[in-house]
């Protein structure tokens, strides 16, 4: 008998739920069976914030560095906190069916924001385009997992979150407006899951080629090709999105200065072959732009103000 395949995950709700979905999937579509081996990181350990780890990907190096040793067969990553950087070791070896890849709003009740409403978001891109499109609100740094963040909706008028994370943890309630992609401009890959496996693991590759979606893989091509040609990481003020218009793809890309004080923009069309180029092309022009100086002063913001914010709890 073949013995099932071992998938890797951090502990917090989301984390296993996600897990959760791709092992059911695979097994769906392989006849394989999977089994879930829950794992901690040093991201779900840690009460700083976010921004102050200094780089990229801190909540997946735990997870891969257990599958590049042999721990468990795959991994499975919210694909917008994978570093661009790819690891020599791993390959993405399935996006599955993304979910819905817009923000969202959550209020009290659902109503729209009141003038000089509170908000609280701890992503700099979330910040930067909310303040540009509201300039009276207030922006309350915020970090904790998805539960977390939405027990502040009372005493803040607002939180932001990913639709994708509410939706999977069936907290869509009417409190809850999405935002249009061309309104609040998403993280590159937002709603997406990565499923890893070792680079040389032929056999697991196989069973996990069983949940491909390839529109979905060439979406998030293009979006991290923009963030990675931009020498970007996950917490920048950078959002991508790519969509399938009329049999082309779409690739919107935004660059901001974390204050909403500036907004770049840039679209490109084309053969949905041709993703990652699209998106290499989107970058350039906002590059043209200014979005390297944008970028830079983002950054140098950071390190002189990391956010510090009480956390309970791990990023969701
Ligand atoms: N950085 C946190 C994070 N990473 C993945 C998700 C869930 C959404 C997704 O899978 O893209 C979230 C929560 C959020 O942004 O609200």
């Amino acid at each position: 008998m073949t013995e099932p395949l071992r998938l890797g995950t951090r502990r917090s709700t989301l984390a296993v739920i996600q897990a959760r979905l791709v092992a059911d999937a695979v097994t769906r579509a392989s006849g394989r069976a999977v089994e879930l081996v829950p794992m901690s990181s040093a991201g779900d350990e840690s009460a700083a914030p976010i921004a102050s780890f200094g780089s990229v990907g801190v909540f997946v190096a735990a997870l891969r560095e257990a599958l590049a040793r042999g721990d468990v067969d795959l991994v499975v990553h919210s694909y917008k906190d994978l570093p661009t950087e790819p690891d020599p070791r791993l390959r993405v070896a399935a996006v599955p069916i993304r979910a819905d890849e817009r923000d969202a709003l959550v209020t009290r009740d659902g109503a729209s924001l009141p003038e000089g409403a509170r908000v609280g978001t701890g992503s700099p891109r979330r910040a930067a385009q909310l303040l540009a499109a509201r300039p009276g609100i207030e922006v309350v740094p915020l970090r904790g997992n998805v539960d977390s963040r939405l027990g502040r909706v009372g005493e803040l008028d607002a939180v932001v979150l990913a639709m994708a994370g509410l939706t999977r943890m069936g907290l869509v309630d009417h409190r809850v407006t999405p935002l249009p992609v061309d309104e609040l401009v998403p993280a590159p890959a937002q709603g997406a899951l990565a499923v890893e496996c070792r680079v040389d693991d032929a056999p697991t590759h196989t069973v996990l080629a069983a949940v491909e979606h390839e529109p979905s893989r060439r979406a998030v091509t293009a979006e991290r090709a923009v963030l990675a040609e931009l020498n970007a990481g996950c917490t920048a003020p950078v959002g991508a999105h790519a969509a399938l218009v009329a049999g082309e793809l779409r690739v919107t890309g935004l660059a901001a200065a974390e204050d909403g004080s500036a907004v770049l923009r840039a679209t490109e069309c084309g053969p949905p072959d041709s993703a990652a180029a699209l998106g290499r092309a989107v970058a350039t022009r906002l590059r043209a732009d200014g979005a390297a100086d944008l970028l830079a002063a983002a950054a140098v913001a950071d390190i002189a103000d990391p956010r510090g914010v009480p956390v309970t709890g791990g990023s969701a």
